[in-house]
């Protein structure tokens, strides 16, 4: 008789770490490996593991069945790092060297295995420190052009399109954002975390209901409109640059929406480094803004001439379709403005302002600055209209 031993997930520690990568004969058979969890996002385990003498090494990021910044009380799908797995693949045939290699996945353990990016840092923290990364808007515009192009109607055939649909259909990463970005924020909700001086501006936002109605309209969008493969959450803590180099790392919350969503969570984490720098530090982040969408909007351009979509030559059909993912870009700008404010889950550019003053005085900037994107999303026709409104709320 024999009796077949089922894989089971299991957590790992740094040992077991070892033990897993020394399985994927990756490093030489007798290698020493050190191993460290350098993970500091709010969901998974991620382990950087490199020969002791030698060069080479991996990451190993493996999902919690919880979400780890909360702990176990939140229960959250291990199936989450398969999708995230899958995208990057995905992502890799369109934007090759934009995203880490994906080395292997294993879906029991919630494992995937990749590229270690470590001579690279967090776009986030490098920006805070106000280094230079002079390609970051040119490959950033670049990645969501050549991503969300080659996935939507306008980049592949129906069946094709609706057949990636139904992979990545990803329910519990959605409805974090549905929750965290589109909804709580909004209301009195458990989940917020705001300073109390921000009190009376957050409660004028829960009082407003011309815009908690263009909120719920973006939420629709955000539920509804299944455009293109989205990496799902675009910020610069999701990016590792260097002068030369950009890499997107971490689309677990990857799945079909607009197109404007990935657009727009960049743009907001670049309005919050204008918001927080001082005047001369501040042009190179409205230059990376003005970049960011004028690449991606004249590479989705040049892509649209290989369409097959039947109405790709159909006068103003190009341009009905930039607009609207220029209205919803600054539309969802604005809802990660204000959640990364006053919502679960907040950013280093603002919380790690020490003067009190200066700390709310831009909080409250961002919040005006969020709404105002909200409000105006259709009336606002150009970035250099977004610096006019950027300069308006400017204190
Ligand atoms: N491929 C990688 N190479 C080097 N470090 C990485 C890599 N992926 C993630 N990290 C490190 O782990 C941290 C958390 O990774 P991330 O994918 O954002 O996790 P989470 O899904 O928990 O937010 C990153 O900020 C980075 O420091
Ligand atoms: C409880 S998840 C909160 C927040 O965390 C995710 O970001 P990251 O994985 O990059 O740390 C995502 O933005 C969620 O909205």
């Amino acid at each position: 008789m024999t009796i077949a031993i089922e894989k089971q997930y299991e957590s790992l520690t740094e040992e077991g770490a070892v033990l897993y990568a020394k399985e994927l004969n990756f490093f030489p058979p007798d290698a020493e490996l050190e191993c460290r969890e350098i993970g500091d996002g709010n969901l998974n385990y991620v382990f950087y593991i490199k020969e002791l003498s030698g060069d080479k090494s991996l990451i190993i990021k493996q999902a919690l069945p919880y979400a780890k910044v909360v702990g176990e009380s939140w229960p959250l799908t291990l199936k989450r790092a398969a999708i995230e797995a899958n995208a990057l693949k995905k992502h890799a045939e369109f934007a090759a060297g934009l995203v880490p290699t994906v080395y292997a996945i294993d879906e029991v353990l919630a494992i995937t295995v990749m590229e270690d990016l470590s001579h690279l840092k967090i776009a986030r923290e490098g920006l805070i420190e106000l280094e230079s990364y002079p390609n970051l808007s040119k490959h950033i515009g670049k990645y969501l052009a050549q991503t969300l192009f080659h996935t939507s109607d306008f980049g592949l055939h129906p069946f094709e399109k609706k057949k990636l649909v139904s992979e990545f259909s990803n329910p519990e990463l959605c409805k974090i954002t549905e929750d965290l970005i589109f909804t709580d924020p909004f209301f009195d909700k458990e989940t917020n975390d705001f300073e109390p001086l921000l009190r009376e501006a957050v409660k004028a936002i829960w009082n407003n209901g011309t815009l908690k109605l263009e909120v719920a309209k973006l939420k629709n969008s955000f539920m509804t409109e299944a455009e293109a493969l989205l990496h799902g959450d675009l910020h610069t803590g999701s990016i590792f640059a260097s002068e030369t180099e950009t890499k997107v790392i971490d689309p677990e919350f990857a799945f079909y929406g607009p197109i404007g969503f990935d657009v727009g969570l960049f743009l907001a984490n670049l309005i919050v480094q204008t918001v927080t720098r001082e005047n001369d530090k501040r042009v190179v982040i409205l230059n990376h803004i003005q970049q960011t969408w004028e690449i991606f909007s004249s590479e989705f351009s040049e892509l649209w001439k290989t369409s097959s979509h039947p109405f790709k030559d159909t006068e103003g059909y190009k341009e009905y379709i930039l607009d609207k993912i220029f209205s919803d870009t600054l539309g969802f700008a604005g809802c990660e403005l204000i959640r990364r404010t006053i919502g679960l889950a907040h950013v280093k550019d603002l919380d790690s302002i020490e003067d009190d003053n200066q700390r709310i005085n831009f909080k409250k900037q961002t919040l005006q600055i969020g709404e105002a994107l909200i409000l105006k999303r259709y009336e606002i026709c150009s970035i250099d209209e977004v610096f006019g409104l950027l300069e308006r709320f400017r204190k």
